[in-house]
């Protein structure tokens, strides 16, 4: 256990993103604080992975600002360390699943030596891949690839850990088993921010709900409200399964 989000909350200013004449992510302002699990939501092509990039840092703003506990974030290497991603395809070392996570470890130097090995032990145990952990992490299945890089990123313990579509193209098992594991994360006290395709999961999961349509943030609204009676006629076509305009 650790403490609650000491970064957050995490502030947009009017943040955009242009490139190549288009208008990617549009004038968006947002606080997200610390206390519920937050799911980006929207259409192909909305701008969710876009958003998780700018929020994390990866990419600049072409206007606008990022802000963590109120400080410009981009560039900044102490706030930058506190969080984490995992991405829809992660990159995995060519070492066994445990060496990814105490290799993660070492570079983030909080921890000593033999202090590594518990730590990875009890991540890959937490996502339930205790009987993986000497083997080599890319013959791992893609659900256990998946649940080994969130595990790694669970076990730097972050202050915000952002996940960009965590069971694309998984079966049901592997995605329940990383629904566990990204509410066990939660319970340690990472702040959850993450984008989904699965209306499903995004139920099961959603304290609150951003939802974008074509770069622009339509509603920033508690999750059970924004599923009982989404206020724009985007989301409500976007949760009935229609092509959204
Ligand atoms: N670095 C970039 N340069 C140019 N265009 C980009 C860049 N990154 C994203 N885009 C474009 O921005 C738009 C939003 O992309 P993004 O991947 O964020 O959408 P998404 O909502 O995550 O979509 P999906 O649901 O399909 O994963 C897309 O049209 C994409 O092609």
């Amino acid at each position: 256990m650790h403490a609650r989000a000491t970064i957050l909350p995490l502030s947009l200013d009017r943040v955009t993103y242009a490139r190549g004449g288009e208008t990617l992510i549009d004038g968006i302002s947002v606080t997200i604080g610390s206390s519920s699990r937050t799911v980006v939501l929207g259409p192909n092509g909305a701008g969710k992975s876009l958003l998780l990039r700018l929020c994390h840092g990866l990419v600049a703003p072409t206007d606008g600002a990022v802000r963590w506990a109120g400080a410009d974030a981009f560039g900044r290497r102490d706030t930058a360390g506190r969080q984490a991603m995992v991405f829809q395809r992660p990159v995995l070392l060519r070492r066994s699943a445990l060496a990814n996570i105490t290799y993660a470890l070492a570079l983030q130097g909080r921890l000593e030596r033999g202090e590594r090995d518990a730590r990875a032990r009890e991540a890959l145990a937490s996502v339930g891949l205790a009987h993986v952990a000497e083997r080599p992490a890319r013959v791992l299945s893609g659900g256990e690839q998946q649940r080994l890089a969130i595990a790694r990123a669970a076990a730097l313990e972050p202050d915000v850990l952002f996940l960009d579509e965590p069971t694309a193209s998984l079966d049901p098992g592997a995605s329940r088993a990383i629904e566990d594991a990204i509410r066990a994360i939660d319970a340690a006290g990472t702040k959850i921010i993450m984008t989904t395709h699965d209306l499903g999961q995004a139920r099961r999961l959603a304290e609150e709900v951003l939802f974008l349509c074509r770069g622009r943030l339509m509603e920033h609204t508690p999750a059970g409200e924004f599923f009982e009676h989404p206020r724009t006629p985007q989301a409500a076509a976007f949760l009935r399964g229609d092509l959204v305009a």
